[in-house]
């Protein structure tokens, strides 16, 4: 089942100075299903973060569709959770107080709220930070924070933008290691915007990657590697490498072979796989 359809999705911004058009998102369109985990991978400036806050509800599209559950997107909406780069915690909270505040804003119970929160900070390895602050706490357990108050709202898809992007190398690996814990625990339907072309396969089921201004949909790689996945067998994986490689020169050639959206190919970038499709 379908829980995310972007159909032909184009934005335009009217440079504030200049007074020029500029075409963020050329004609994008791709589908995320139910508990899939897709990676967006594309030239800076292609439009990654304008097609994940339309999605979001934060923008709205020039034309096109995007629909969420089979309905239209028209604004924000807890079922459209964001992780941010910067974490977007509320300073003012405890984490117990960031995770209980969405369930709180949709009415339920307090005890109730709390058993949810407190599963969630298990999960993401939080327990006994209940009653600190954001501001009491490293980058990485700020991010982890951001998942879960996420999380606890059970959206119908996580977006995520460039999440890890400022926490240290090693933090990040760590990060993305547990994410994929998390993932294959709770299947949450994921749109995860990175550069990071290791980290976009790490954890995706597919990398969707656009093409440079005007963007579209260059192509659509089905990663092929099993879960659960650990970075010290990723690393060993010939799989893993070969994919890596593939994504890496795709980007680097810079304008990618983009066909029409709606048709781009759909390859598996296991040995002896890519090109097909
Ligand atoms: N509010 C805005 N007003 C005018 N132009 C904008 C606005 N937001 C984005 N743009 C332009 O739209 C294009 C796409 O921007 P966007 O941030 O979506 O790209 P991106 O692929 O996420 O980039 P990066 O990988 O560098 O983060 C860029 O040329 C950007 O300058």
């Amino acid at each position: 089942m379908r829980t995310l359809e972007i159909s032909n999705l184009h934005k335009e911004f009217v440079d504030a100075y200049t007074g020029q058009t500029v075409v963020a998102v050329g004609d994008v369109s791709f589908s995320i299903e139910q508990g899939e985990f897709v990676s967006v991978l594309g030239p800076s400036g292609c439009g990654k973060t304008t097609v994940l806050n339309i999605v979001a509800g934060f923008d709205t599209q020039t034309s096109g569709s995007v629909l969420v559950g089979g309905k239209q997107v028209d604004g924000p909406s807890p079922e459209r959770g964001v992780v941010f780069q910067s974490f977007a915690l509320f300073p003012w909270k405890t984490v117990l107080g960031n995770v209980t505040f969405g369930l709180r804003m949709r009415g339920v119970p307090r005890a109730d709220r709390e058993a949810v929160a407190h599963q969630y900070l298990e999960l993401v390895g939080l327990q006994g930070f209940e009653a600190k602050y954001p501001h009491e706490l490293s980058g990485g357990m700020q991010q982890r924070l951001g998942v879960a108050r996420v999380l606890a709202n059970e959206p119908e898809v996580m977006l995520m933008d460039e999440p890890f992007a400022s926490v240290d190398a090693q933090t990040r690996r760590k990060l993305q290691e547990e994410l994929t814990g998390i993932f294959e625990t709770k299947r949450p339907t994921v749109f995860f915007v990175t550069h990071d072309v290791d980290e976009a396969v790490f954890l995706a089921d597919r990398v969707v990657v656009l093409s440079s201004r005007p963007s579209q949909v260059a192509e659509i790689v089905t990663v092929p590697l099993e879960r659960p996945r650990h970075w010290r067998s990723a690393l060993d994986n010939p799989d893993f490498r070969h994919t890596v490689t593939y994504l890496t020169d795709l980007l680097a050639a810079g304008e990618p072979n983009a066909d029409e959206s709606e048709d781009a190919p759909e390859t598996s970038a296991a040995a002896g796989a890519v090109g097909e499709g």
